[in-house]
């Protein structure tokens, strides 16, 4: 780890805070290579204690995942007292789009993980407006790939599995599934569907499963709604199954489409060019440096260049 802010100033003009949450405080930034606007999440180590085992947990999710509906990761700085997380800046604020929710979900699980702290909150809409999935610190990336079984209790209650709460071995992926049927029904109805001030009352309410259907909701959402939010999580809808289902596809021909458009370790030879220039250094020392992907300076510059090419902005540094 560096010493001092100076990495981070050295690359990067630091602007007000937009938001924060938890252990982190995020500030609007600027990267000064391409001008592109971030956001930086910091933490002070201090106030993080056994916490920072989340934030490790979250730095290696999003160091592998790379996608059109998912926040990504430029840089990662560590210094003596804090930790810096350089990201996609997304102005929109928290909404979602449902079946966006899903593409970037069957994405997650494509990459053995499951995010397991679904909510809006964790939904943001970038400057054109596309939905950005975020916050990985409770995602889980089981060793033996997803049908693999967690135990971890977590995530926020109004969104938690019946098998969560009552501390049964669960499938990331079932319980996700679960967590999308409460967002879907939050998206439709304006609440939750099981809610309560005492967390007991809650927990009753949620491994009983039963629910209460608004006068406003069509037969077909209904119907959906209760094939996501089935306490049995084998009676439960299955990721596959919500990708073509008759709801999800309503006025489409095709399932969602769900894989990335920006993969992992791809090489964009317009960027390499400019870097190659602008760093004063071959093509191949370029592409040696980029494909190393330390998430420092280079692979910040490179991905930030490569989000400028996607807006259709020129291919340009400072
Ligand atoms: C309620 N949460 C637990 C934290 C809250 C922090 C501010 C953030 N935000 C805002 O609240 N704006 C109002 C602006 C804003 C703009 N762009 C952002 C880009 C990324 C993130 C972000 C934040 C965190 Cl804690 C992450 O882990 C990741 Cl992967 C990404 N937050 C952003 C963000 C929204 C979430």
């Amino acid at each position: 780890p560096v010493e001092s802010t100076s990495e981070l100033l050295k690359h990067y003009e630091v602007y007000e805070t937009i938001g924060s949450g938890g252990f982190a405080k995020v500030k609007l930034g600027i990267h000064i290579l391409t001008g592109e606007k971030v956001a930086i999440k910091i933490m002070e180590k201090k106030d993080l204690g056994v916490r920072s085992s989340l934030v490790k947990i979250e730095i290696e999710a999003m160091k592998n995942l790379s996608h059109q509906h998912v926040c990504r990761l430029y840089h990662v700085i560590e210094t003596s007292s804090k930790i810096y997380m350089v990201l996609e800046y997304c102005p929109g604020g928290e909404l979602f789009d449902y079946t966006i929710i899903i593409s970037a979900l069957a994405y997650v699980h494509s990459q053995g993980y499951a995010h397991r702290d679904l909510k809006p909150e964790n939904l943001l809409i970038d400057e054109d407006h596309n939905l950005k999935l975020i916050d990985f610190g409770l995602c889980a990336k089981p060793k033996g790939g997803l049908g693999f079984e967690l135990l971890t209790c977590c995530g926020s209650p109004a969104y938690a599995t019946p098998e969560l709460i009552q501390g049964k071995a669960y499938i990331g992926s079932e319980a996700d599934v679960w967590s999308m049927g409460i967002l879907l029904y939050a998206l439709l109805c304006g609440f939750l569907p099981f809610d309560d001030d005492n967390c007991m009352v809650l927990y009753r309410k949620i491994t009983r499963g039963k629910y209460s259907n608004p006068h406003w909701l069509s037969p077909a959402s209904i119907l959906l709604l209760n094939q996501m939010m089935q306490v049995d999580p084998k009676r439960r809808l299955t990721m596959k199954q919500l990708l073509d289902h008759p709801w999800v596809m309503k006025g489409y021909s095709t399932p969602v489409e769900w894989h990335s458009k920006h993969p992992l370790g791809h090489i964009d030879e317009d960027c390499i060019t400019e870097m190659a220039v602008a760093f004063k250094q071959s093509r191949q020392r370029t592409i040696q440096l980029v494909s190393d992907c330390k998430y420092d300076q280079m692979t910040a510059t490179y991905l930030l260049l490569l989000a400028k090419k996607h807006q259709g902005r020129p291919v340009r540094l400072r």
